[in-house]
């Protein structure tokens, strides 16, 4: 069985996504871990030296590659990655997809306590504005996160809880 996370950036993709491994008994991953042993270069440089487009094919053909294994895993997607190519009925066609749906004003408060700087689409944006900016974002992908298996809202994001919904279709 295979296990991908989505939702925006920041949502605790690969915070709960380990914490789930870990409970499981199974691997973890992040599809950007591996964008960034692929481009041989961190995902900044990747936006600034070859452009989103060619980041979002290297994203969808890691998806592909790693998926493409007999092995039970976990991986955290990018933020973006549902929404570009086929990724998303890849994912439902390869696993079960887990939507964790934090509300955008969490989100801000965490990216900006971790620091915009290793986030391309976020750089530059402050406390004023990366709210605005994280609820554009979602509008425009929110139709292909819905295309989720399973969402859990932010107060329902427990290992526990999670393991007991998703439990009859593993
Ligand atoms: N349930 C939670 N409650 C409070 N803080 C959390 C929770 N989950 C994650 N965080 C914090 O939010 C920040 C983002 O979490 P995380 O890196 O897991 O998100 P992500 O979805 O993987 O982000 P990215 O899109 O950058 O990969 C981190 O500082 C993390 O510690
Ligand atoms: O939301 C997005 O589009 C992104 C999220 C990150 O995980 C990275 O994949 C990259 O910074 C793009
Ligand atoms: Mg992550």
């Amino acid at each position: 069985m295979k296990i991908f996370i989505i939702g925006m950036p920041g949502c605790g993709k690969s915070t709960f996504g380990k914490e789930l491994a870990v409970k499981m008994g199974i691997s973890f991953f992040d599809l950007d871990d591996l964008i960034v042993k692929k481009g041989g270069a961190s995902i900044p440089e990747i936006f600034e030296q070859k452009g989103e487009d060619y980041f979002r094919h290297i994203e969808s053909d890691c998806l592909k590659e790693a998926t493409d294994t007999n092995e039970t895993f976990i991986m955290a997607t990018g933020g973006g990655a549902p929404c570009f190519h086929d990724n998303m009925d890849f994912i439902n066609q390869n696993g079960i997809s887990i939507f964790l749906d934090v509300n955008p004003v969490t989100i801000a408060k965490r990216i900006l306590s971790d620091g915009v700087e290793e986030r391309p689409l976020f750089r530059g944006h402050n406390y004023k504005t990366l709210g605005g900016a994280l609820e554009e974002k979602r509008k425009n992908r929110i139709s292909f996160y819905r295309l989720a298996q399973f969402t859990f809202k932010e107060d329902e994001i427990d290992v526990d809880n999670i393991i007991k919904k998703i439990k009859p279709s593993l």
